[in-house]
């Protein structure tokens, strides 16, 4: 007989433990609330980035108004409009350049990508999309970077979302995951370009985002 099995430290309450990463396909990971300690600093300097540019909805291509509101920061920012889907160095809304990316925005991304195994990418574009309850992104690939040996870091906050989780053809089955607030999901290597979107939002209330969700997502877009 042992003792052994009585020395070993107590287990932390759930609620204290430090969640494990997910694996979601090869290269693509979920990390559970690794954004959580930095959240409130997050929300804080996407409001001061909205004070600058606003949120807008923008025309698809097809001439539909997307729900999502989007804004950006960074070298580009991503914009849709009638003649397609691209990055501009200035804001159509302002005409000026995008912010900056905010310090404390890089250094999620470092931890996040650290976490998920790949380098840090160049911080060159952050699209902020706000969803409001019932707006959705229906499933899509991110494909119009010219640098896909990079991940795409994205960052969850406030109300919770349905991730729709696909495969490279759209119309391979789509997992549902949830994404709460401080989450973090990184797809790069094969998985970079899995068909993925968001479920029409359900309405809910968070205390530091009210009814809305914010998804930050950062990508390479020249190499
Ligand atoms: O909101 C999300 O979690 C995903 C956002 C996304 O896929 C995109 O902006 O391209
Ligand atoms: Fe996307």
């Amino acid at each position: 007989m042992t003792a052994d099995l009585f020395d070993l430290p107590q287990a932390r309450p759930a609620a204290h433990a430090p969640a494990s990463p997910v694996s979601l396909a090869e290269g693509a990971v979920l990390l559970p609330a690794l954004a959580l300690p930095d959240a409130s600093a997050l929300i804080d300097a996407v409001h001061t980035i909205a004070r600058v540019t606003p949120f807008r909805r923008m025309e698809t291509p097809g001439g539909r108004l997307m729900s999502v509101a989007m804004t950006a920061c960074g070298k580009y920012g991503w914009c849709s409009d009638r003649h397609g889907y691209r990055y501009t160095e200035t804001s159509p809304l302002t005409g000026a350049s995008w912010p900056p990316v905010p310090d404390i925005f890089a250094a999620v991304v470092r931890r996040a990508t650290a976490a998920a195994g790949y380098p840090t990418p160049p911080l060159q574009s952050c699209l902020i999309n706000r969803y409001e309850p019932g707006t959705r992104l229906s499933l899509h690939q991110d494909r119009d970077e010219d640098a896909p040996h990079m991940p795409i870091i994205s960052i969850s906050l406030g109300v919770a979302a349905t991730f729709l989780w696909g495969g490279l053809h759209r119309a391979d089955p789509t997992r549902r995951l949830r994404l709460t607030h401080g989450d973090v999901v990184v797809w790069g290597g094969p998985s970079r370009f899995v068909f993925h979107g968001i479920a029409p939002l359900a309405r809910s209330f968070h205390p530091d985002t009210g009814e809305c969700r914010f998804n930050l997502t950062f990508r390479q877009i020249h190499p």
